[in-house]
C-alpha cells in the first residue's frame, strides 16, 4: 500500500525505461552506522532495498466492536474484487495480497504528476508518448530542465503524457496517465470506515502484547493518532480505562474522532507531556481528578517517536547520525515516567518502528539495567511472527567516530536553494551494551527484508518491585 503522496516538485519525466531496480536514498552516516550492527553478509543491503518498496499486502484491522472478522470478510470481497482479501493467521487482521502478475494496474496511482508538477521533462515530448517517471531524490533540478537529469533519480512508474512538453508548464490537469506503477493498491479510502482500520501487522501485533483485560486502567504515553489505543480498546471489548495522552490538542482531536469513528467510549485523550505526567503542582488537581498515581496502572503503552527507519517504502531520508542519536535519550527519559506509573506486576510494552538497535535493544538494555522489570516474551500464539533481537553491539567509540569522520562530508545535499547547511555536527556517543541471547530470544524484531512489513520492534517487560 503507497501510502506517502510526493510533493509534485519532486518529479520529473524522461524517455522511457524499463523497471529497474532502486533503493531507499539514506545518510552515508547512518548506512555505515547500521552496517556496525546489520551487515553480515550483505544483509543491510536487502533491508535497505526492501524499504524502498511497499509490503506486499495492505492490511486491514477489524473492529469487533462492530462487526466480526467473517462478516468484514465477505463486505470486502465483495466490494474489492478482483483484489483477494484473505484472513491473517491472528483473529482481527484483513489482509490484501496484490498479485503483481495477475491484477489490472491501478490508474489512480498516486504519483499521476498534476500539472504544474512536472519540474523536468526532455525537449520534444509530445501528447501520447510514452515516458517514464522518477523521483528527483535530492531536489536538485532545476524547474524546466530540458534534458535528462544525471542526478540521483528513483524510477516510480511508466505513463503516456496527456500534454506536450511546453503545455506540462501552462496547463493544469494530469499530465502524465500512469500506465504501470511500481506500487498498486486498491481504493481503500472510505471503505466501511467505521468497521475496520487501516494498520500494519506489527502495529496490531504490539496491542495484542499488551494482553490487556477487561477493567484494567491503561496508559498509551504517545498514542496518537490512535491506531494502537482504539485497538487495545477493542481487544478490552471497550470495558475499563485508557488514559491516551499526546503533545499537543489538534493531535489528541485525531485521537477523539477515530475512537467516535469506531464506536469506543473507554478511552480518555489529554493534551500532556508524558515525560511530566507525574511533574508539576499546577497539574496536581488534575491528577487528582483522574487518579493519576505512580506505580497504580495495570498496563502501559510506550510507542514513543522514533527515526522511523522501518517505515517502507521511503525514496529518501535525509536523517544524518546526529539526527538519528537523538531519539534514543527522549525514549529512555518517557519509558522512565512509564515505569514509574506502573503497579508492580503490571505489563509494559515498548514499541518502535525503527531498525535502530540504539532505540530498540538497547532501550532495552538500559531498562533492564536500570528499573525493577523484567523481559517477558509476548503472547504464544504470535510467537512465530517476526525474531529474535540482536546481540550484536558496536565495539568501541572509536567505531562510530570513524564514520562520523570518515562521512562528514558525503551527507545527501540540501534540497536547491535551500539556505539549511546541513552539517554533521559533532554528537555524543554512549555506548550501551546489547542483549544477552535468553533476552534477545524475548523480544521480537521485524526485519522488512524478511517478514514482507514494516521494520519494527517490541518488547514487553513486567515490573517486579515498586520504585518508591
Ligand atoms: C510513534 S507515534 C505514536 C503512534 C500511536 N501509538 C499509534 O499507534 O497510532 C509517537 C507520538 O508521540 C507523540 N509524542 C512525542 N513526545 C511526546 C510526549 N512527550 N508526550 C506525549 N506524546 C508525545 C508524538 O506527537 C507522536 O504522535
Amino acid at each position: 500500500m503507497l501510502n506517502r503522496n510526493y510533493t509534485l516538485n519532486e518529479i520529473c519525466v524522461a524517455p522511457m525505461q524499463d523497471l529497474t531496480t532502486f533503493r531507499t536514498v539514506l545518510d552515508p552516516s547512518v548506512v555505515s552506522f547500521l552496517g556496525l550492527y546489520h551487515d553480515i553478509e550483505g544483509h543491510l543491503e536487502s533491508v535497505i532495498n526492501a524499504l524502498a518498496r511497499p509490503p506486499s499486502v495492505t492490511s486491514l484491522r477489524v473492529n469487533t466492536l462492530l462487526c466480526s472478522s467473517d462478516s468484514l470478510l465477505k463486505d470486502l470481497s465483495d466490494v474489492l474484487s478482483p483484489y483477494k482479501v484473505e484472513r491473517h493467521q491472528s483473529k482481527d487482521h484483513c489482509l490484501w495480497r496484490m498479485d503483481i502478475q495477475k491484477l489490472p494496474w491501478t490508474l489512480s496511482d498516486p504519483f499521476t504528476p498534476q500539472q504544474p508538477g512536472v519540474l523536468a521533462a526532455v525537449s520534444g515530448i509530445q501528447a501520447e508518448d510514452k515516458v517514464s517517471v522518477y523521483i528527483d531524490v535530492d531536489q536538485q533540478v532545476h524547474k524546466g530542465l530540458r534534458v535528462e537529469f544525471e542526478g540521483r533519480k528513483v524510477f516510480v512508474g511508466n505513463g503516456t503524457t496527456t500534454m506536450s512538453r511546453s503545455a506540462f508548464y501552462k496547463s493544469t490537469g494530469v499530465a502524465v496517465r500512469m500506465t504501470e506503477g511500481i506500487y498498486r493498491s486498491p481504493p481503500l479510502n472510505g471503505i466501511f470506515p467505521e468497521k475496520c482500520y487501516l494498520q500494519n501487522i506489527p502495529s496490531m501485533i504490539t496491542a495484542h502484547y499488551l494482553e490487556a483485560r477487561e477493567g484494567d486502567r491503561i496508559i498509551d504515553m504517545c498514542a496518537s493518532p490512535g491506531g494502537k489505543t482504539s485497538h487495545i480498546a477493542q481487544l478490552m471489548r471497550n470495558n475499563g480505562t485508557i488514559f491516551s495522552f499526546d503533545r499537543n490538542e489538534n493531535k489528541v482531536e485525531v485521537i477523539r474522532q477515530l475512537c467516535q469513528r469506531l464506536a469506543i467510549t473507554c478511552v480518555r485523550a489529554f493534551a500532556m507531556d508524558s515525560t511530566k505526567l507525574l511533574e508539576g503542582e499546577e497539574q496536581q488537581k488534575w491528577r487528582e481528578e483522574f487518579d493519576i498515581r505512580p506505580e497504580s496502572f495495570d498496563r502501559i503503552l510506550l510507542d514513543p517517536p522514533c527515526s522511523g527507519l522501518g517505515q517502507r517504502p521511503r525514496m529518501r531520508e535525509s536523517m544524518n547520525l546526529v539526527d538519528l542519536f537523538s531519539y534514543a535519550p527522549y525514549q529512555r527519559k518517557l519509558f522512565h515516567t512509564a515505569i514509574r506509573l506502573l503497579k508492580v506486576g503490571g505489563v509494559l510494552v515498548y514499541s518502535t518502528c525503527t531498525l535502530n538497535p540504539q532505540e530498540n535493544e538497547e532501550v532495552v538494555r538500559y531498562a533492564l539495567d536500570h528499573f525493577p522489570v523484567k523481559l517477558v516474551g509476548g503472547p504464544q500464539h504470535l510467537s512465530s511472527l517476526g525474531s529474535k533481537g540482536l546481540t550484536w553491539r558496536v565495539k568501541s567509540e572509536g567505531e562510530i567516530e570513524e564514520i562520523m569522520k570518515s562521512t562528514r562530508d558525503e551527507h545527501i545535499p540540501a534540497p536547491h536553494g535551500s539556505q539549511k547547511k546541513r552539517k554533521q555536527k559533532q554528537v555524543k556517543i554512549v555506548m550501551s551494551e546489547s542483549l544477552k541471547e535468553e533476552e534477545a530470544e524475548l523480544v521480537r524484531r521485524f526485519d522488512p527484508s524478511k517478514d514482507d512489513g514494516i521494520g519494527f520492534f517490541i518488547a514487553k517487560f513486567v515490573k517486579i518491585a515498586d520504585m518508591r
